[in-house]
């Protein structure tokens, strides 16, 4: 009865359960705010930068869910044809799932254009990339793209790095080496570099790659190309989830229901 009642949308749920829990209603209510938010900034997206015949790479994570959508949607209304090429195994599934043409670098090695999500952007589009653990295949694909653009809800919208978004950068390392990497992250850079845990298994976090991921919760604004620069140079480094001069427009979907743009 519970789940029953927590999946219903506020409109059809019975407002005398509501009542007897008001901050529920309250969350309730934004969590809607934020899915609108992002579905705007994605559609917006898929509708200014993809044409017929486009090679378009996708990203992952739940923002890039309604971008999915609005391909398959201007597939069936309007006969688009495009080439998804997916940066993780859920990409992979969206594509699938909503009979889009699938394809990988090996036989589309130039996209026109990438589309993904991000857990903060500052002014400069600079991004965190990786709370879902895919920051490899991703940044594969958005250097294979012509124009990377970034979808995102008010909340990723930040003035610095980690302004919003507090669980740190996403390193992806090969797990022998997690340890000295993660010390050397820690004496040369300040901060903590943390091992991700899994949620519903018994130790790390193990990325599409077969590798793990150390989270660097940095203690200071830093100059964020040599930074990326300089952790890549540590043998055992495969990745970082830190997107320098990469994205050139970024979608915010708003509380108000508007999109903002951002175009460096
Ligand atoms: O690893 C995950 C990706 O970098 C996502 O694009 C990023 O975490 C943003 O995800 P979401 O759209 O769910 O906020």
């Amino acid at each position: 009865m519970m789940m029953r009642l927590l999946l219903q949308p506020i409109s059809t749920a019975p407002a005398k359960w509501f009542s007897r829990f008001p901050c529920r209603q309250v969350v309730w209510a934004s969590m809607d705010k934020v899915e609108s938010a992002k579905r705007a900034a994605a559609h917006r997206a898929v509708d200014e930068h993809v044409k017929d015949s486009y090679k378009v790479g996708v990203g992952s994570g739940s923002t890039v869910v309604f971008a999915v959508e609005r391909l398959a949607q201007r597939a069936r209304e309007e006969g688009l044809k495009v080439v998804c090429v997916p940066t993780s195994f859920q990409a992979r599934q969206l594509i699938v799932n909503n009979n889009l043409e699938i394809s990988d670098l090996e036989i589309t090695p130039e996209l026109d254009v990438a589309i993904d999500g991000a857990d903060e952007a500052d002014q400069q589009l600079t991004l965190i990339k990786g709370g879902g653990g895919c920051q490899l295949q991703e940044k594969i694909v958005a250097a294979a793209a012509k124009t990377f653009v970034v979808i995102a809800d008010y909340r990723k919208d930040s003035t610095v790095l980690g302004e919003q978004w507090k669980k740190g950068i996403p390193i992806e390392v090969v797990p022998m080496a997690y340890c000295p990497v993660k010390l050397k992250i820690e004496n040369e850079l300040g901060g903590q570099a943390v091992l991700r845990q899994a949620k519903a298994k018994a130790g790390p976090v193990v990325t599409d790659n077969g590798n793990f991921i150390l989270d660097w919760v940095f203690d200071k604004i830093h100059d964020w190309e040599k930074v990326n620069q300089q952790i890549m140079m540590i043998p055992g480094v495969v990745e970082t989830g830190l997107f320098v001069g990469m994205a050139s427009t970024a979608y915010f979907g708003m509380q108000d229901g508007s999109v903002k743009e951002r175009h460096v």
